[in-house]
């Protein structure tokens, strides 16, 4: 990112870099001297590679760090463990053209997501090298990706064929996502919404699992700081005025009698914009704290997630959190384009989760959503009378919560001239002002929300290809991860109006369409549907189920129910030892061999 500046450094410590790992046949007098040069450039075409095309949530290209000398046996894989170590590496990926002794050259960190480029030439036996090390992770339990490129280069040749780039790539951007949670917070603000359970927090699953410590507080704690204003006090001036410019509130639904009055909205707003700025200092901290003499609350709690209970005990009484979660979770705010935060609502620890593996493998907003309703091509019709045609021709579903999902997911950003979702760092000033001007603000129902407060309320923007994922757990079996790749659909807005008031008009919808193989839960929609593990999803931009995969299979979480393309599927090699046929059956094999990574 030219001229891009880091603004925000929001968590404690470095970001974790890449190691590269050249590495040589070790004998003097003849062999390695003529490979040293080769080697050495192939990791340096490898970190180019790497810099230029993975880049950390702030927009900054991902730091690579390689061996100060090729690794020709222990002392000096010993070294470079050294070196990885002071200097933060968080994932490791072994480059080399040539034979290298195996287990004498391997990177033994049983927590860094390993990966082994093995050169197709034939000069040299990069591939045997490749096939060897491989065998030696596999025997010592170190699960680690192998690439093999189909087609045979000359020696010499720095160049990264495509497949080889591909498969670099998305085992980079995995294995950061790794490195990034580990270490980290998930702060749950509150305890159980609604007997949901994912908002009960598997300890666990976040400590073996991701590497996560997990912090509690009460919902009390949000009166503390309000009645005491334990916030940046200019912050909130500021925050008021740019939502009194920017935020459009629309019709209330509510009933007459039950509607509340102009004071009472008034001071819902006002509470829901310090509800935020104190959700995002619990979450990370805030210097300005110290200032006003708190300095405790000023160092936040290292949360790259959170979860706010709200339903019920707050919202029964105090403003709703969908204000919060919807800004907090875009890309912007009154200070500007900004990172988002991974904050799940309904304190819905589980799609928080869901929603940082997505944000953290493409640096973009998340929708989290209740995967509310399958409506059929029939039901449509007998609903309606419109016959569903196009891309929801095979039925729709509805994608909808009370409020919270990202801004971003109006689509109203622009990807390669058509509509998507960007890294904050590459939306516009004016794509702000577009996600705001297509966003109403709505008087919170008050039915749910005693409360009151303010619920988004958008439509998605049709034909952008997503990916809705969800994480569950089962008891005996442990995390398991589901994946569907599909579209947003635009349906006829009588079509949209009188589905959407089924449910409640007040909130963001997104029609929502997979790709179908024809086969198991991709059969049709119905049956995505009707596979869904819980009631929330989160959606990300893109089609990243391949690279969601990727990630699962170094966390050791297998994956229940995909529609990703075979020949993109990537796991460490080892996962080929447990069948090769049924990968989905072999993948659960394989997470349950190794177990998790923090164990
Ligand atoms: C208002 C309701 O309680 C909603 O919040 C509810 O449908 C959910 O979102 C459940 O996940
Ligand atoms: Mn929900």
């Amino acid at each position: 990112m030219e001229g891009f500046k880091l603004t925000d450094q929001r968590y404690v410590g470095n970001l974790p870099k890449i190691g590269i790992r050249p590495t040589i046949d070790g004998r003097r007098r003849g062999v390695r001297e003529s490979l040293e040069e080769t080697t050495m450039n192939l990791a340096k075409s490898v970190a180019n590679l790497i810099t230029e095309n993975v880049f950390y949530y702030n927009g900054e290209p991902v730091e690579v760090v390689i061996a100060d000398t090729c690794i020709g046996g222990v002392n000096e894989a010993a070294s470079t463990a050294e070196k990885f170590r002071r200097e933060g590496v968080g994932v490791s990926l072994t480059v080399t053209p040539c034979w290298c002794y195996g287990t004498e050259t391997m990177d033994m960190d049983p927590h860094i997501p390993k990966a082994v480029w093995g050169f197709n030439g034939t000069e040299r036996p990069g591939a045997v090298y490749l096939a060897a090390v491989l065998a030696g992770y596999n025997q010592k339990g170190l699960p680690t990706f192998g690439i093999y490129g189909e087609d045979v280069q000359d020696a010499g040749d720095t160049s990264i064929p495509e497949d080889v780039r591909e498969k670099l790539l998305r085992f980079a951007k995995a294995g950061l996502a790794v490195a990034m949670l580990k270490g980290k917070s998930y702060l749950s603000m509150g305890g159980v919404s609604m007997g949901i359970a994912g908002s009960i927090v598997q300890e666990d699953f976040f400590q073996n699992y991701l590497g996560m410590r997990n912090e509690y507080l009460d919902m009390s704690e949000f009166i503390r700081r309000i009645d005491l204003e334990i916030y940046d006090r200019e912050e909130f001036e500021k925050a008021y005025k740019w939502t009194k410019e920017k935020c459009k509130i629309g019709p209330d639904n509510n009933p007459e009698g039950a509607q509340r009055t102009e004071e009472e909205k008034d001071e819902d707003w006002k509470t829901s914009i310090k509800m935020t700025l104190i959700a995002r200092d619990l979450m990370v901290g805030n210097p300005k704290l110290k200032d006003i003499d708190y300095e405790e609350e000023s160092l936040g709690r290292n949360a790259l997630i959170a979860g706010f209970q709200g339903q019920r005990q707050w919202n029964d009484y105090f403003p709703n959190g969908d204000f919060m979660e919807a800004i907090l979770t875009s890309s912007f705010d009154w200070n500007g384009r900004r990172s988002p935060y991974m904050l799940a609502t309904e304190n819905d620890s589980l799609n928080g989760v869901s929603m940082a593996f997505g944000y953290l493998l493409t640096n973009t907003a998340q929708l989290f959503a209740d995967v509310r309703t399958y409506w059929s091509p029939d039901a449509v019709e007998r609903v309606t009378g419109h016959k569903l045609t196009g891309a929801g021709k095979n039925g729709v579903i509805h994608l909808i919560n009370s409020g919270p999902a990202a801004l971003d997911g109006t689509g109203q950003q622009t990807v390669k001239g058509e509509a998507g979702i960007k890294p904050y760092y590459e939306v516009t000033d004016e794509e702000v002002e577009k996600c705001l001007e297509a966003t109403l603000w709505r008087p919170a129902n008050v039915e749910y929300f005693r409360g009151g407060g303010y619920s988004s309320d958008f439509l998605t923007k049709g034909d952008m290809p997503v990916t809705i994922c969800r994480l569950n757990i089962v008891k005996g079996l442990g995390p398991v991860l589901q994946i569907a790749e599909g579209y947003t659909v635009d349906l006829p807005e009588k079509v949209h109006n009188i589905l959407d008031n089924r449910t409640d008009p007040t909130w963001p919808t997104t029609w929502f369409v997979p790709k179908l193989t024809g086969e198991g839960a991709f059969t049709d929609v119905y049956s995505v549907m009707n596979n869904w593990g819980a009631n929330h999803c989160s959606m990300s931009y893109g089609h990243i189920g391949a690279d969601l995969i990727s990630l699962a299979s170094i966390l050791r979480i297998p994956v229940n129910m995909h529609n990703v393309e075979e020949e993109k599927i990537f796991r460490p090699n080892a996962w080929n030892m447990f069948g090769t046929k049924d990968k989905e059956a072999s993948d659960f094999r394989a997470c349950d061999n190794f177990g998790p990574i923090y164990k």
